[in-house]
């Protein structure tokens, strides 16, 4: 019987341009194991999310290779391996928060336990509202409604991209024990430019400026330096 690997996420050599000439990811390796909760930072264009987005097969890899738990993440069985928590363009927003999370629930078949899907839409403010149309939800609650279905269905490596912008502070204080709650066998990438928040719960900073890993260091290097995340990025993400 193989014995899943504890490596999440393995890049390796990973170039991506939306246009030919053009790399916006140019040369990529990244190995993200089980236990780390890694900040991926970066200026705006550096090439966060499309590194994130070829992990999903979301975008195509012009060279290298992603693979997730081992399996190469353009085939469909590394789909379970992981999940995406994006902006909130692409939610239904024709479902309640509830038969999302079940639709979820199906597409990754996972048993989700009912009453936990009403503590936690409680717990994050959002008490009764679970059958209510995504529709009719604010910004701030459909990013929530996202993190919740990642609490729920506990994928071994969940990257949230950009989700916990514009959530409302107590929600956040609650985010961040639920996210490195997930590290317990499983990792988790955050990409954002709330840098306290990422000071506070990530274990690992990995920094991107113009497609390539500019540092890659522990966080608790960071916090011993002056300048913390500010200071990373003021040193190494020179490409605005
Ligand atoms: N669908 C697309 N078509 C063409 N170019 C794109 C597309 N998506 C992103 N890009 C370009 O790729 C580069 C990297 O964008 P990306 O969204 O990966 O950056 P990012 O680091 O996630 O930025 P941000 O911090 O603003 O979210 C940018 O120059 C962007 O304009």
């Amino acid at each position: 019987m193989s014995v899943p690997s504890a490596v999440l996420l393995e890049v390796r050599g990973a170039r991506i341009s939306y246009r030919h000439d053009q790399m916006v990811v140019d040369g990529i390796d990244l190995s993200v194991d089980a236990g780390e909760l890694v900040a991926l930072l970066g200026h705006n264009g550096s090439g966060k999310s499309t590194l994130m987005r070829a992990a999903f097969d979301l975008v195509p890899l012009r060279s290298g290779s992603i693979a997730l738990r081992g399996v190469q993440s353009r085939r469909a069985e590394a789909r379970p391996h992981a999940l995406l928590l994006a902006g909130n363009e692409q939610l239904p927003t024709f479902l309640s928060g509830r038969e999302l999370i079940q639709l979820l629930a199906t597409m990754y078949a996972v048993q989700v336990d009912e009453p936990r899907i009403d503590e936690l839409f409680a717990l994050y403010g959002m008490a009764g509202r679970q059958d209510d149309l995504i529709e009719d939800y604010s910004h701030g609650m459909r990013k929530k409604t996202q993190l919740v279905a990642a609490l729920l269905l506990r994928r071994p490596l969940t990257v949230v991209d950009e989700t916990l912008n514009g959530i409302d502070r107590e929600a956040l204080v609650l985010a961040e024990e639920d996210l490195a709650g997930l590290t317990d066998g499983g990792a988790v990438i955050l990409c954002s430019h709330e840098l306290p928040m990422l000071e506070r719960v990530a274990t690992r900073v990995v920094v991107l400026d113009g497609g390539r890993i500019v540092a890659d260091l522990p966080m608790s290097h960071v916090l011993d330096g002056d300048g913390g995340l500010a200071g990373v990025l003021d040193e190494h993400a020179l490409d605005r």
